[in-house]
């Protein structure tokens, strides 16, 4: 099977249009209804500067919105419209807004993760990711596994395309295999905020494969998959509905990752 090979697996039309259309138009109104002026705080992977955030720590358990780090002029204004600057939407979308939760508590995504393994499964974290048109942010090289701990290590990613995914407009990409390899270093929080353990690997450019899909396909990533995506410079949009499942039996939830929720999260099912 190609996800114990290759630590990932594309699953095609595993939604169908009019459950897409329901999550983009609800996010569409979720834009509408954020009142940009109250709140601002750049998403960046690169810099983290969101580090010391307390609006990056507390949207574990809301539905909270990052704006693209090249959203902003030197003045710090809107380059464009909202709906156009926003980096992502979450972390809890898929318990808070019932369109979201709805597609996460199904039974399909239930009965993968039952083909998994997986005893009593927790989604812990979900992102509505527009990487927008040209200035839709890179996400650097990375393993899921460093950011969702267990022990023993527990996370999968599932990722679902609600547009076509290209090379053009920043489509995932991945190293087949680079799960093997294990986990490489750990993203954790403590008095002083959030940092990695380790210092960021190098990664060789020609390893890495695109991951192009379709509107509806879902992409099951391994947590130790070291994958990527670059800067969208096209003037096509690439919005993606992505959530983490990491198990709950067997395992132990690291307390030195960033999310600490003060309700523990509901299971897909307990097995
Ligand atoms: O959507 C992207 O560009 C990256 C997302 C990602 O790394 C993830 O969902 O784990
Ligand atoms: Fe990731």
């Amino acid at each position: 099977m190609s996800f114990q090979s290759q630590g990932y697996l594309v699953l095609e039309s595993f939604t169908s249009p009019e459950e897409i259309n329901a999550m983009r138009k609800r996010m569409d109104q979720l834009l509408d209804e954020f009142d940009c002026s109250s709140t601002s705080s750049i998403f960046s992977t690169k810099n983290q500067k969101h580090t010391t955030d307390n609006y990056f720590y507390e949207s574990a358990e809301k539905v909270s919105f990052f704006f693209e780090e090249k959203a902003f002029d030197e003045d710090g204004n809107l380059k464009q419209p909202k709906q156009l600057s926003i980096n992502k939407v979450g972390h809890a979308l898929h318990e808070i807004d019932l369109v979201f939760k709805k597609f996460t508590f199904s039974e399909e995504l239930s009965s993968l993760l039952k083909s998994l393994d997986y005893k009593r499964p927790v989604i812990i974290q979900s992102m509505y990711i527009f990487k927008q048109p040209g200035i839709g942010g890179e996400v650097v090289p990375h393993q899921d596994n460093s950011f969702l701990y267990t022990e023993p290590t527990t996370c999968t990613g599932l990722w679902l395309a609600l547009e076509d995914a290209t090379i053009l407009n920043g489509c995932l990409w991945a190293i087949p295999g680079s799960h093997k390899g294990g986990l490489v270093r750990r993203f954790i929080r403590d008095e002083e905020g959030v940092h990695f353990d380790r210092p960021f690997p190098s990664y060789e450019e020609k390893d890495f494969v695109p991951l192009e899909v379709k509107a509806g396909s879902l992409v099951v990533i391994h947590g130790d998959l070291i994958h990527q995506s670059f800067e969208n410079q096209s003037s096509k949009s690439r919005h993606a509905y992505s959530f983490h499942a990491i198990d709950t039996v067997g395992c132990k939830w690291a307390p030195d990752n960033w999310i600490r929720r003060k309700v523990d999260p509901e299971p897909l099912y307990v097995s």
